[in-house]
């Protein structure tokens, strides 16, 4: 057996890429040291080839005869791009660089590193108290509302989602499937994000022309997070997709005995997880809740 040096790394650039720190549908995250800045940053690979299999067999035709042109598939990740970039809040992670070589396989986003990873794992034995949820969700909301202003529809919001920074605040990652509105509301009808955290008028039977309003879609996850923040667990689940949907259109939400919560918090629990997209409590009126402004 030859024992060879440490690992071997990858220089890119001014960057020094070392060992996995992040790993997703989208590709991987490492850990970069850029020899100029004397600083590490968290580099996310994405790769274009993936890019074109996911979305090129995923991706329906569209309609024949429909104006929009087919999206040429790497435009998504080029939108999380142009999204990033015009984006500035202590609660959104910050892009600092792209580089992109059109020759290269691999498209590399430099991100200040957000030096404690995500807030939380799900699912968990050892949630956070009220006070600390109470704390990493001001910063959500915070980060929400600024999205929404933006006219951004995050549509992936959970704590794998939500990193954790040296100062202890919260910053929120992943525009991957992220959608930009025009008006004071998107129409969406696509299905995207994470099952557990889909709302349940993504699951509508019939077509509703209109589509459903992409604000209150992010209220929904934003509620299931909260949800997983004191008790570790996601309030609707199931191994199985087609059990999973019905769950979240048909079931109510159930909080365990342990731990006992505070009134206030599971009623703004419930008012989030309202399966009614139209009556389901808005970003603003979260803001002024009583569990918020304790
Ligand atoms: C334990 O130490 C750790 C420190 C940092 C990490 C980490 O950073 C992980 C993912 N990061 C990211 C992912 C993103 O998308 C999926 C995006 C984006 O595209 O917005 C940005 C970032 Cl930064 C992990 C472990």
């Amino acid at each position: 057996v030859s024992i060879t040096g440490g690992e071997d790394c990858v220089q890119l650039n001014q960057y020094k890429l070392q060992s996995e720190i992040g790993k997703g549908s989208y590709g991987v995250v490492k850990l970069a040291y850029n020899e100029d800045a004397e600083k590490f940053y968290a580099m996310k690979v994405v790769s274009k080839k993936k890019m074109l299999k996911q979305c090129g067999f995923l991706r329906r035709p569209p309609p024949q005869g429909s104006g929009s042109k087919p999206q040429e598939p790497l435009q998504r990740v080029y939108q999380e791009i142009a999204i990033l970039k015009k984006l500035d809040h202590h609660n959104i992670v910050k892009l600092v660089e792209v580089l992109d070589d059109p020759g290269e396989d691999n498209l590399h986003m430099a991100f200040e590193l957000m030096t404690k990873g995500a807030v939380m794992d799900v699912p968990t034995e050892t949630p956070f108290t009220e006070e600390q949820a109470r704390f990493y969700f001001r910063d959500v909301l915070l980060g929400m509302e600024y999205l929404h202003y933006q006219k951004i529809i995050h549509r992936d919001i959970k704590p794998t989602n939500l990193l954790l920074g040296e100062d202890g605040h919260v910053k929120i990652a992943d525009f991957g499937v992220s959608n930009v509105f025009e008006g004071s509301d998107a129409r969406l009808s696509s299905m995207a994000g994470t099952p557990a955290f889909m709302a349940p008028e993504m699951m509508a039977e019939l077509e509703q022309g209109a589509g459903f309003s992409g604000k209150a879609l992010d209220v929904w996850a934003m509620g299931v997070t909260l949800y997983c923040f004191v008790y570790g667990k996601c309030p609707f689940y199931d191994d199985f997709i087609v059990e999973l949907h019905i769950k979240i259109k048909n079931e109510p939400v159930c909080f365990p005995q342990e731990p006992t919560l505070s009134e206030d918090l599971k009623e703004l629990i419930l008012l989030m997880l309202d399966k009614n997209p139209e009556t389901r409590i808005t970003i603003p009126q979260i803001k002024l809740h009583p569990w918020m402004t304790q």
